[in-house]
């Protein structure tokens, strides 16, 4: 006797002869129509290192399905690169590409009535995109993370010999438009920089959100560890097709992302010294699969958790670094024997507390660092309100021990503006550099303001001048710098009013970013931007995303 199943309504019955007919050409057999179908969905591309090798991994994906008894259907899903997109139109896409990667597995699954899935990954929007599907669909699900990519070594120049990620290109950037390295020097580091595939190497955001997804339980824990070329990741490519397909019964994605989990997720952001965009993401999946979330969580735990990953940018290494001090299971071990973390389910079949136990054993003491010598005491994520951004910001002192900021304003109606500035050295120390009408629906697509933050760490900067925006970094900027401020401008937001040499000041300890100004006497005097028109899919995005605050989704709320 077969098990009901939700792909039945496609194989089963008279009246799927013609279904069965189609499937039947793909190499579906009668005795085919009973297992569960598993759609493996493949975010692969040829244009960036992250998502480049997932067409050699998905074989063992398919493998593992077959191997547990279900039949594989694959689908391929978009990827928009940050790294390449970065500083100019197309990092707009980014954000976007997030809920249409999300969108494209829903109607994968949902249109084919398929039991499960498994979701390859890479890059930065692929992997929040991912969750919030199985959340949103409620399906069995497997997130199988490509790892990261190897660090690169110059072979001249400053940094020859030593160990460097994308960051070190950004930043070279900025070094070079002040003069500070010649062409060699930065044609050196380019070269360098990405010596194989695998998503970025620091603790930036597709490490971070890979981490939370383990923590979440919504990838198997260890899975995504091993770096992308490593020996070990077909294995694990084929773990996660075997554990999709023997799920194909158990519980939906949803089930997975409780109060718990996101709890769980969030410190190991903070205790790893990760990237703001975990807060949009971790918002962005709670809030499609219903589960109550507010980023203030950030806040709490980055007080009271001390960063023990010693990963950049933030940190001295390497994610190929942490994997080879225990990675993931090591790290949250060190959390939960610290009482950090509360036990909750994951889609191995063990619990989080299982899982971790299992850690290996290591003699590194600097990558992991044990709770009494921590890389930081507490964590650098906070989450500010205040007349500036009565939704909330978020504000990323990581490496900066500053809690309080104050200086005049520098107004940029967008970030080619303020890179400009910043490369003609018109931006000095005190400065606070406001970035705006870069928000979510303002961008449109609330881009990451990587190449100035770079361009500033470049000069000597980095945390001797505040960055807020309604937009948001990537995970390897740094400094003192505050993203999300919500509103946004483009939607009325109090960050729109600031004008330029309006004293800034932040307050990090009480929460609060303000502005000593006659805010009704501004608002009278402002007249509303409407929104820019950019045509196809930047325009619906910006008419259906909500506030950064709760994850700039574009999910239909009551009365939107
Ligand atoms: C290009 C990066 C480093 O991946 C960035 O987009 C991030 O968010 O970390
Ligand atoms: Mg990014």
């Amino acid at each position: 006797m077969t098990k009901t199943k939700r792909s039945d309504a496609i194989t089963k019955g008279p009246s799927r002869a013609a279904a069965r007919a189609m499937l039947r050409a793909t190499g579906m057999t009668d005795e085919d129509f009973d297992k569960p179908m598993v759609a493996v969905i493949n975010t692969y591309s040829s244009v960036t290192p992250c998502n480049m090798h997932l067409r050699d991994l998905a074989p063992s994906v398919l493998k593992g399905v077959r191997e547990a008894g279900g039949w594989p259907v694959e689908f391929g899903a978009l990827v928009v690169s940050d790294g390449i997109t970065m500083g100019h139109e197309g990092m707009r896409a980014s954000l976007m590409s997030r809920e249409v990667i999300a969108d494209s597995i829903e109607l994968a699954v949902r249109g084919h009535a398929l039991d499960a899935a498994v979701i390859m990954v890479g890059c930065d929007k692929t992997i929040p995109a991912a969750a919030m599907a199985l959340a949103r669909l409620d399906v069995p699900g497997v997130v199988f993370y490509g790892g990261t990519i190897a660090a690169g070594c110059p072979a001249s120049g400053a940094k020859a010999g030593q160990d460097i990620s994308i960051q070190d290109a950004f930043e070279a950037v900025g070094a070079h438009g002040r003069g500070a390295i010649d062409d060699a020097e930065l044609g050196a580091i380019e070269r360098a920089a990405c010596p194989g595939a695998g998503s970025c190497g620091g603790q930036f955001t597709a490490n971070t959100m890979a981490m939370a997804l383990a923590f979440l339980g919504l990838a198997p824990m260890g899975a995504g560890d091993p770096p992308a070329e490593h020996p070990d990741k077909a294995a694990e490519a084929e773990r996660c097709g075997r554990l999709a397909a023997e799920r194909a019964f158990a519980e939906g994605g949803r089930s997975f992302v409780t109060e718990t989990s996101l709890r769980n997720a969030a410190l190991s952001v903070v205790a790893s010294g990760g990237s703001t965009n975990a807060v949009l993401h971790l918002a962005a999946i709670a809030a499609e699969a219903g589960t109550p979330f507010s980023i203030d969580a950030f806040d709490a735990l980055s007080r009271e958790t001390p960063v023990i990953a010693n990963l950049k940018p933030g940190g001295r290494y390497l994610a190929q670094d942490l994997h080879a001090a225990g990675g993931c299971r090591r790290f949250g071990r060190v959390l939960m024997e610290g009482g950090f973390l509360e036990d909750a389910p994951t889609v191995s079949g063990k619990s989080l507390f299982e899982e971790l136990k299992g850690a290996e054993e290591s003699a590194d003491r600097d990558v992991i660092r044990p709770l009494e010598n921590p890389v930081k005491k507490t964590g650098g994520l906070r989450v500010l309100y205040g007349d500036v951004a009565p939704e909330g910001a978020v504000l990323k002192t990581a490496g900066y021990a500053d809690a309080a900021f104050e200086g005049p304003a520098r107004i940029f109606e967008s970030e080619e503006d303020c890179f400009a500035a910043v490369q003609r050295g018109e931006i000095v120390a005190g400065d606070v550099c406001v970035i705006r009408y870069e928000g979510p629906a303002g961008g449109p697509g609330m881009r990451e303001m990587l190449a100035v933050t770079a361009a500033l760490a470049g000069q000597g900067l980095a945390g001797k001048v505040a960055l807020i925006t309604d937009g948001r970094f990537s995970g390897a900027s740094h400094g003192f710098v505050i993203g999300h401020v919500a509103p946004e401008a483009a939607r009325g937001g109090p960050i729109g009013l600031l004008q330029e040499g309006d004293i800034i000041r932040i307050d990090a300890e009480g929460r609060r970013i303000d502005a000593d100004i006659d805010w009704d006497a501004r608002r009278a005097a402002h007249t509303p931007r409407p929104l820019r028109r950019m045509g196809g899919y930047f325009d619906k995005f910006a008419a259906l995303v909500g506030s950064a605050s709760q994850g700039a989704t574009t999910i239909i709320r009551e009365g939107k």
